[in-house]
């Protein structure tokens, strides 16, 4: 089995880091550049295997795609109505971003196409896309029921019709797929969610010339006729990848890290909001926009921390920093108490499960799973220990800081966080 050893960082991190492109808006920048009819030049775009995926899907769909450096690249489409029939099965790797707003793209399109995807989207639910896609009129098929891959997209006799959904979970995903399909359908579509999702689907759209409109937690989109391309697109940096900067920068004595380029639309800022909560050190500096976004540079200190209490609200504003999270509360005075996170059983792996049998190899004892949340107690003794990553980016991450700031990790299968992020190791080496 492949190992990788992290060592303690003893004299803390300091430096600065220039913080990748967002995973959220580099799947966005192509799926969408791919269906204007003018180039689009995006800069910053995230250089890893989830949008690599992407940008694969849309290259097999027709779209022309030319990098010109990893991080570069100039995407022509033919059109909204331009996607070609692929000759052979569509492959969305790890990504549940790509498969899912792909499925809303493709549903409306007059040919079909098959998706696979790796055993962890395998194990995935897709029955939240397929169900509303399908009342809408499109035809889905998939195993276990139209629950999972292999799924095959059928053209439908007649266009898809337009409706109201209730949506049970807060997702941006499913959003919008529905939003996507949305554009193609008769009449206007709206999508209500519990709690707003990230709107990111929503403001790339508008750079499109796509207006939707937003109402509490619903947002409606109208049938569309042509993409308007803008001849730019600049990523922002991903506050998910920043994420184990800033944990790490509050726990480990004698850190000062300065994040460049940090996305911070407050539909993701949650993690700053609980950090902080618990006592962070964190300032955000040159906050600006950056096409159509928030962007700040963010310094993080040292800090002492104390627990803290969140649940189903804030979850979509910070859902996929739960692991990072829990690191900060192991070393937290106090309990932190987090429930309403019943959606990090159905992400890469399931993540509550994956936090409580690892993490507690480390901090034995520390934490407790609940059925949607997790129970912490900070400030138990932290050991060197082995621990598995499960093949999810977020876990292998999550363990090296919990390593750098306690004792030490071995952890197994560590070369998933090439998902996310490619250069996170070499990164933690950087800032020693
Ligand atoms: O829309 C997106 O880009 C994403 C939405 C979230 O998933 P859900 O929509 O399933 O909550 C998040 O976990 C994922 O990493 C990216
Ligand atoms: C859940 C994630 O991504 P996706 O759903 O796109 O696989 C993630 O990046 O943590």
């Amino acid at each position: 089995m492949d190992t990788k050893t992290i060592a303690k960082a003893a004299a803390g991190l300091k430096g600065e880091v220039q913080i990748p492109g967002d995973k959220s808006i580099s799947h966005r920048s192509v799926m969408f550049s791919a269906l204007g009819s003018t180039p689009v030049h995006i800069t910053n775009f995230l250089h890893a295997q989830d949008c690599l995926s992407t940008a694969a899907c849309m290259k097999a769909l027709g779209a022309s795609v030319e990098f010109k450096s990893d991080t570069e690249l100039v995407v022509t489409g033919n059109g909204l109505r331009g996607l070609k029939e692929p000759q052979t099965i569509i492959d969305a790797g790890n990504s549940g971003t790509t498969l899912r707003l792909m499925m809303g793209i493709l549903a409306p399109q007059p040919f079909l196409t098959t998706f696979t995807g790796d055993a962890s989207l395998h194990k995935r639910p897709m029955g939240r896309v397929i169900a509303p896609l399908s009342q809408m009129g499109a035809k889905i098929y998939g195993r276990q029921d139209n629950q999972k891959l292999p799924i095959t997209i059928v053209p439908q006799a007649q266009k898809l019709k337009g409706m109201t959904y209730n949506s049970p979970v807060a997702s941006a995903q499913v959003k919008s797929a529905i939003l996507l399909a949305g554009m193609y359908a008769e009449g206007d579509t709206t999508v209500v969610e519990p709690f707003t999702s990230r709107d990111h689907t929503e403001r790339m759209l508008e750079a499109f010339g796509v207006h939707t409109e937003k109402n509490g937690t619903a947002v409606t989109i109208h049938p569309v006729k042509e993409f308007n391309a803008p001849q730019e697109i600049e990523v922002p940096g991903d506050i998910s990848s920043a994420a184990y900067w800033l944990v790490a920068g509050c726990i480990i004595p004698g850190s000062d890290l300065l994040l460049r380029n940090v996305g911070v639309n407050v539909t993701r800022t949650g993690i700053l909001d609980v950090l902080k909560d618990m006592g962070a050190d964190i300032t955000l500096v040159n906050e600006r926009t950056s096409g159509g976004e928030a962007a700040a540079d963010i310094r993080v200190r040292y800090s002492k921390l104390h627990g803290t209490k969140f649940g189903a609200e804030i979850m979509p504003r910070l859902i996929d920093e739960i692991p990072i999270i829990a690191v900060a509360a192991l070393f937290a005075e106090g309990d932190t108490v987090i429930t309403g996170a019943g959606e990090l059983r159905v992400k890469e792996t399931d993540r509550l499960q994956a936090i409580t049998d690892q993490f507690n190899k480390l901090a034995p004892g520390a934490v407790d799973g609940t059925e949607d949340g997790l129970v912490i107690h900070g400030g138990k003794p932290i050991q060197h220990a082995q621990a598995f990553s499960y093949d999810d980016h977020r876990i292998a991450m999550s363990l090296a800081i919990l390593g750098a700031a306690g004792d030490g990790v071995t952890i197994e299968n560590p070369e998933c966080v090439n998902i996310s992020y490619p250069a996170f190791y070499q990164t933690l080496d950087s800032l020693r």
